[in-house]
């Protein structure tokens, strides 16, 4: 670290739990090693720092929409008012994943933009339609005095390369990097000058659970050459890393950079006292009676309850089940609390970076995992399908991954389709 530096070095990672978390470690070493780090280094998310250039920029806090239906409602009404055929919902991905990824500002640059890597073929006359559609998207938006969290990113980078000197960041440190919009990666690009040690980066495309596919040099961020792939696990147990490692078997993964990763040679530093337990029940309601007599065996086991996490698909069913167990007088809270204690309950992208001695993975049945809705119909298109089952199967992964010594996933009714080649 620079001892002159009049600016901290940046850690930015994905969401505000990770950064707290990050906080409190750096803290804890403080503490034994009497530095102080909380002045030398700035953690926080990509989506905080945007906000604050734009802040500052603008001489206002920005509107961020953060309502996902809201949002999903702009999409639906914008292809209502033009002649679009494609889904709202393949609308919105035209529009993050090659319009604002790509940083395309006009009619005549979205015609010719390149497509490459995006799945979705689209003729110039449908261009032209999707482009009224998203004027008439961006004019809702500008009405309401409303940005995505992605147009903040994209914003704030511009004002980034504006910025002087002495505003920049010496150093920064990326993680989660794997799920970051080009847009994120230009604000990144930008905070820091170009030169020797400016970013350091880490991500695991296995754990991609959003919809980007950056590959590093074209954000101008060479690290061909320059890269390591860590393949010790710490965490997870022996058994748990082999499970879930099986879960992504056969899959095609990217290293971040335009090539192929595997994980060939990925091991635990340590072997468990217990493999992975898979578990059907006929109903939701028996599902989580058995999430109860889990949990409480961890907790006869010796397993502090804030050692314990309970992950789902859907946040309706993280909900069910942290009542479940509230009910079962089992402390619990939730993951989009900001208190912590007790057993911890949250949806799988929340899961995101986190980790627990214990992790029960519950409705994990055909119903909801992949979730329809974050799956787009074979019909409609089968390669944005095959991408869509891909980032299912990867969240899966993230969320079996966060356990270190005890697993257990279950489901009511049948099984998810993820799970039937795995012996139980
Ligand atoms: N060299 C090490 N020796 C012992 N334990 C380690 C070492 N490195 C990491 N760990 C431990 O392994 C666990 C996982 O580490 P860390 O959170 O850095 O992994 P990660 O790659 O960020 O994981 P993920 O991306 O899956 O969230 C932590 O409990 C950490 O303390």
């Amino acid at each position: 670290m620079p001892a002159d530096a009049r600016r901290p070095v940046l850690v930015t990672t994905f969401v505000r739990t990770l950064a707290d978390g990050l906080k409190a470690n750096l803290a804890s070493l403080d503490a034994v090693t009497g530095a102080d780090t909380g002045s030398s280094i700035e953690v926080t998310t990509v989506d905080a720092l945007a906000h604050r250039i734009v802040t500052e920029a603008e001489g206002s806090a920005p509107n961020v929409l953060l309502d996902e239906e809201v949002l999903n409602g702009r999409w639906i009404a914008a292809a209502a008012a033009t002649d679009v055929t494609c889904p709202p919902t393949r609308l919105r991905q035209e529009w993050e994943n090659v319009i604002l990824a790509r940083g395309v500002r006009t009619v005549e640059d979205y015609l010719s933009v390149s497509r490459a890597g995006s799945a979705q073929a689209l003729t110039r006359r449908q261009r032209l339609r999707v482009w009224a559609a998203v004027e008439h998207f961006l004019d809702r938006m500008q009405t309401a005095g409303e940005r995505t969290f992605y147009q903040l990113a994209d914003d704030a980078a511009r004002y980034a390369r504006a910025m002087s000197a002495g505003d920049l960041f010496p150093h920064v440190v990326v993680d989660e990097a794997q799920d970051l919009h080009p847009a994120q990666w230009r604000l990144l690009r930008a905070v820091v000058p170009d030169g020797p040690n400016d970013l350091f980066i880490v991500g695991d495309a296995h754990q991609r659970i959003y919809d980007h596919r950056v590959a590093l040099a074209t954000m101008g961020i060479n690290v061909r050459g320059r890269s390591h792939r860590l393949r010790l696990n710490y965490r997870t147990s022996e058994e748990i890393l082999t499970w879930a490692i099986a879960l992504l078997e056969g899959q095609v993964i990217d290293d971040l950079d335009g090539g192929v990763d595997d994980l060939a040679g990925y091991r635990s530093a340590f072997r468990g006292t217990r493999p992975p337990t898979m578990h059907g029940y006929p109903t939701p309601a028996a599902e989580l009676d058995g999430l109860v007599s889990t949990v409480r065996g961890w907790i006869e086991g010796g397993v502090e309850p804030s050692a314990i996490g309970v992950a789902a698909r859907t946040r309706r069913m993280a909900d069910a089940a942290a009542r479940a167990l509230g009910d079962a007088g089992i402390e619990v809270c939730s993951l989009d609390r900001r208190w912590r204690g007790g057993v911890e309950t949250g949806t799988m992208h929340r899961m995101k970076g986190l980790e627990y001695r214990a992790m029960a993975v519950v409705d994990v049945g055909t119903r909801s995992v992949p979730s329809v809705h974050a799956v787009t119909p074979k019909t409609d298109d089968p390669e944005l399908h095959a991408q869509d089952t891909l980032r299912e199967l990867c969240l899966l992964y993230v969320a079996c991954t966060r356990a270190r010594e005890f697993l257990a996933v279950s489901w009511s009714g049948r099984p998810s389709p993820f799970l039937t080649s795995l012996a139980t």
